[in-house]
C-alpha cells in the first residue's frame, strides 16, 4: 500500500481452509475441540477460524496476508499459536489508526456439532480483539457431505478509524 488510509470504515474478508486427518487436534477460534476425531494439517496449529480472522483485519487496510508474515517454510512457525498471528495483524492495523468493530465468521465442518462450542467461539475471538462478545457473530455449516476431510472458513469484519 502507498497511501494511509482515510476512509472511517474499512471492510476485511478472509478465509482459509485445512485438510482433516486423524490423530491430530483440531482447534477453531483458539478453543479446542474435544470431540473431534481429525484435526488440521498445517504448519502451525492449524486454527482455520484464527487465520481467516488475521486476513480479515490484513486485507481491511490491504496489508496482504498471513503468509506474508508468517511463511510455512520457516521451521519457527512450526506448531505455532494461532493467536500470535492474529496479535500481529491486529498490532499492524492499531499501529494505523483503526480497530476492529464487529466480526462475523462462518466455519463450515461436517462433524462434529460445533453449536454448544458456540459461545466458547465467540468469548475467545472478541478477547483477542479487544471486543465485546455481542460484537462477534459465530456460523456453523455442514458441507452436506461434500467436504468431509475438510474445514473451511470465512471471515468478515469492519474497521473504525480509532485516531
Ligand atoms: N459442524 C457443524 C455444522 C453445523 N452445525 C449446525 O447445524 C445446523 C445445520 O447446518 P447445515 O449446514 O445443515 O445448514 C446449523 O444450525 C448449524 O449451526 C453445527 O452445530 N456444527
Ligand atoms: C499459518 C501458516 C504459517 O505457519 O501455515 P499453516 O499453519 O499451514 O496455515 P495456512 O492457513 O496455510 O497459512 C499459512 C501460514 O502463514
Amino acid at each position: 500500500m502507498t497511501s494511509s488510509p482515510t476512509l472511517p470504515y474499512r471492510i476485511g474478508f478472509g478465509e482459509d481452509a485445512h485438510r482433516l486427518s486423524g490423530g491430530r487436534p483440531l482447534i477453531l477460534g483458539g478453543v479446542p475441540i474435544p470431540n473431534a476425531e481429525k484435526g488440521a494439517v498445517a504448519h502451525s496449529d492449524g486454527d482455520a477460524v484464527l487465520h481467516a480472522l488475521a486476513d480479515a483485519l490484513l486485507s481491511g487496510l490491504a496489508l496482504g496476508d498471513i503468509g506474508q508474515y508468517f511463511p510455512d517454510t520457516d521451521a519457527a512457525h512450526k506448531g505455532l499459536d494461532s493467536a500470535v498471528i492474529v496479535a500481529r495483524a491486529l498490532d499492524l492495523v492499531q499501529e494505523r489508526g483503526y480497530v476492529p468493530a464487529n466480526v462475523a465468521l462462518v466455519v463450515t465442518l461436517d462433524k462434529p456439532k460445533l453449536g454448544p462450542l458456540r459461545a466458547a467461539i465467540a468469548q475467545n475471538v472478541a478477547l483477542l480483539l479487544g471486543l465485546p462478545e455481542s460484537e462477534v457473530g459465530v456460523s456453523f455449516k455442514t458441507s452436506e457431505g461434500l467436504a468431509p476431510d475438510h474445514v473451511q472458513t470465512r471471515v468478515t469484519l469492519l474497521l473504525v478509524r480509532s485516531a
